[in-house]
């Protein structure tokens, strides 16, 4: 059986990765989302084991000593990463896998599955993404001014990236990510 395909979907804080592959995850149902592990404390209504593998600082040094991460970074003060096993086990079946994942996390799979699609989603403009990661309402005021000014250095690094997708009318950042993952 032909292996899946693994893709990578990266872009700033509150950009709307997370709404757009929802939104993807139920017109694809043949794609799969890994589930990442984290040291952020849940927000309201995230769900251990859906959402993030919420962990302790301890728990994901040790997955990192351990070798289960195919990728980490720090991201605004906590530990974020992908467990291997997961993914590998749906690429071996022949499933497609997407991470959404920060920038140092997607420069890691760059280098270790070159052969991953990699897509940047950028926002209209800094304003509009200051403006979402407001109205998301899920942030203090010192977690939004971090996230904004790693979100600068992201939006420098588009180029890197396969394609890049700006997420400004939400229909059209939908059909242009379909189109990419799904070309006809
Ligand atoms: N095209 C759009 N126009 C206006 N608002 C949008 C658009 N896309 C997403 N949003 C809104 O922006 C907010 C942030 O989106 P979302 O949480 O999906 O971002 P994210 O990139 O996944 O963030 P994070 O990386 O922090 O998880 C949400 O409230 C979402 O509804
Ligand atoms: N390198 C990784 N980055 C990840 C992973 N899971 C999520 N993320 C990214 O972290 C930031 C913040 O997420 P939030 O849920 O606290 O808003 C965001 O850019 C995510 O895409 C991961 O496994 N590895």
């Amino acid at each position: 059986m032909e292996a899946g395909r693994l893709i990578v979907l990266t872009g700033p804080s509150g950009v709307g990765k997370g709404t757009l592959l929802r939104q993807l995850l139920k017109r694809h149902p043949e794609l799969d989302l890994s589930v990442s592990a984290t040291t952020r404390q849940p927000r309201p209504g995230e769900v251990h084991g859906k959402h993030y593998y919420f962990v302790t600082r301890d728990q994901f040094e040790e997955m990192i000593i351990g070798g289960e991460l195919l990728e980490w970074a720090e991201y605004a003060g906590n530990y974020y990463g992908t467990p291997s096993l997961p993914v590998k086990q749906l690429l071996d079946k022949g499933r497609s896998v997407i991470l959404e994942i920060e920038l140092v996390g997607a420069r890691k799979i760059n280098k270790t599955f070159p052969s991953a699609l990699r897509i940047f989603v950028l926002p209209p403009s800094l304003d509009e993404l200051e403006q979402r990661i407001r109205l998301r309402g899920k942030d203090s005021e010192e977690v939004i001014a971090q996230r904004l000014s790693i979100a600068k250095a992201e939006i420098e690094a588009a180029d890197e990236f396969d394609v890049t997708i700006v997420n400004k009318d939400f229909k059209e950042a939908l059909q242009s990510l379909e189109a990419v993952i799904f070309p006809s």
